[in-house]
């Protein structure tokens, strides 16, 4: 999908959520243990029931690896479901990935071509030769990390280095890459107001933004700080969205929660103009 289609999509429908699919077995309704394929059998049902109320799809790889052949199967069966009968969603694989580059060029083959996935989430580390693997497909993204919602990002990403933050050398220095414009970026919700320095180095690259909800992050503070002409924003909740309820309503529970945020998004669009 090319980032004017993700564009199209967030005016059209009014809405810059991504649902995270972290399906955990334990959290799942038990009714639907019964099922062959739990895991796929909730992520149909909560896809079914919110597609019309977000643009983007993001199973974290980790929720399925758990549960071995058969996890990589459900998460297999989730990204087929997803671009057969809603090819209009942006899908994230949320892999964290990233290593020497011969073998980053085999993760990308295995998201980008064998699992069709439209982006994948790396993490940066390794520099240059470990995320330009990625960039060189066509119409895929690679969203890497910046500034992460969690507690452990200062241990390095605040820290200086030649006086400069390392998250803003990462957002700096990956500019340069050989198919940078296939560039995302992640910040987290819980680091809204960092967004204004973020958006001088990068002022139009998409975000994908998780920590509303579960995390406590703000959509508000989010929008003030980070929101652009074109949106290039993706608000991710997970748990928020997918847990809302373990009864037999749980997919209705779940729109209703994604409708919530869905409304919040539009009237932040609508105060801006966006539409
Ligand atoms: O790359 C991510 O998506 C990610 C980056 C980050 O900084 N923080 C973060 O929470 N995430 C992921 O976003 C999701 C957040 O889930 P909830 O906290 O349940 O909404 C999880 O899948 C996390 O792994």
């Amino acid at each position: 999908m090319t980032t004017e289609d993700l564009v199209q999509q967030i005016r059209k429908k009014k809405t810059f959520l991504c649902i995270g699919l972290d399906t955990d077995l334990e959290k799942i309704p038990p009714h639907l243990l019964e099922e062959e394929d739990p895991i796929f059998e909730f992520n149909k049902a909560i896809i079914d029931a919110t597609h019309h109320l977000c643009v983007a799809y993001k199973p974290n790889i980790a929720f399925y690896e758990a549960y071995g052949i058969n996890g990589w199967k459900s998460l297999e069966r989730t990204i087929e479901y997803l671009n057969k009968n809603y090819p209009e969603q942006f899908t994230i694989a949320d892999a964290k990935r990233g290593d020497i580059g011969n073998t980053s060029a085999r993760y990308a083959k295995a998201f980008f071509e064998d699992l069709n996935f439209d982006s994948i989430t790396i993490a940066p580390y390794m520099g240059k030769d470990s995320v330009e693997p990625f960039l060189s497909f066509k119409n895929k993204h690679t969203i890497l990390l910046a500034l992460t919602s969690n507690i452990g990002a200062f241990d390095f990403q605040t820290k200086k280095i030649d006086g400069k933050e390392l998250y803003k050398e990462v957002l700096a220095i990956s500019k340069s890459y050989h198919g940078s414009q296939n560039l995302m970026y992640v910040v987290g919700a819980t680091k809204a107001e960092y967004l204004t320095e973020i958006r001088k180095i990068i002022p139009e690259s998409f975000l994908l933004v998780p920590g509303v909800g579960a995390q406590g992050g703000s959509l508000q503070e989010v929008c003030k700080y980070g929101i652009t002409s074109d949106v290039g924003l993706l608000v991710n909740s997970s748990r928020g969205i997918i847990y809302a309820s373990t009864a037999m309503d749980f997919a209705n529970a779940a729109k209703e929660k994604a409708n919530d945020l869905q409304g919040q998004m539009q009237k932040e669009l609508e105060s801006r103009n966006l539409l």
